[in-house]
């Protein structure tokens, strides 16, 4: 579960806040999907979600974590148990295949799942790129190796900006229905931040961010 109480964010010398007086719940299991214009802090609420930034006012829980972490240690192992993110940039380290990158945060933790690593990589068509070197796939599959990566160690959090971004319809079709049910049966938190009305329909709660603020309705 996710629950962030009236947040406010702005950046020294802008002219207003990015986000003002923010709030928004989300239960375990649940989705949030949130559309808004290129800048409106989509990618910023993100990024103070997972504790990279913080707010400048108001409150953010994580099921029993409260944010901020109490030092960059704890914000470490809670991000590689409870939070999978999926980032604009897919962040793949390039001298590693696919099937090393993938299972690098299981590895990490001592507790690799080799069953589930391969369930999650066939739902989403990449089982054949297993032993491929990451700096030799296309945009749309280095896609699909960074959402596997984000899931595999079944966190409680997943946060996905624009997960779909790179791919054409039929395979943003495949790797939504994944993302999508992957994350409910783990009992996973999802937010998507998306373009897509496809990828945001599927979700339990659709959200737009206009002036800082998350609103049920496009402008
Ligand atoms: N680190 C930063 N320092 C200063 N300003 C920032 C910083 N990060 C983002 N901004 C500004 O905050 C605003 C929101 O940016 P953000 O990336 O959150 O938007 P977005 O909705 O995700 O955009 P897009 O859809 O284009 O990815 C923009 O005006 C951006 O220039």
């Amino acid at each position: 579960m996710i629950n962030i109480n009236a947040i406010s964010k702005r950046y020294s010398h802008a002219d207003a806040p990015v986000l003002n007086n923010l709030s928004l719940t989300v239960s375990d299991g649940n989705s949030v999907s949130i559309r808004g214009a290129s800048g409106s802090g989509k990618s910023t609420l993100l990024s103070l979600i997972a504790g990279f930034e913080s707010p400048d006012s108001g409150s953010i829980t994580i099921g029993s974590q409260t944010l901020p972490f109490s030092s960059e240690k704890n914000a470490d192992i809670f991000r590689r148990r409870e939070l999978g993110v999926i980032f604009q940039s897919y962040n793949l380290i390039e001298c590693l295949n696919v099937w090393d990158n993938i299972a690098f945060t299981c590895r990490l933790k001592g507790n690799s799942d080799d069953s589930y690593q391969l369930h999650i990589m066939a739902l989403l068509g990449i089982t054949h790129l297993k032993n491929k070197p990451a700096h030799q796939l296309s945009g749309g599959e280095q896609q699909r190796v960074a959402i596997s990566r984000a899931l595999v160690h079944k966190p409680t959090l997943v946060l996905a900006d624009e997960p779909t971004g790179n791919l054409d319809e039929d395979t943003s079709d495949t790797v939504s229905d994944a993302l999508y049910s992957l994350c409910r049966s783990l009992d996973t938190t999802l937010v998507v931040v998306t373009h897509s009305e496809d990828v945001a329909r599927m979700a339990t709660q659709q959200c737009w961010l206009r002036h800082g603020q998350l609103h049920s309705e496009p402008a």
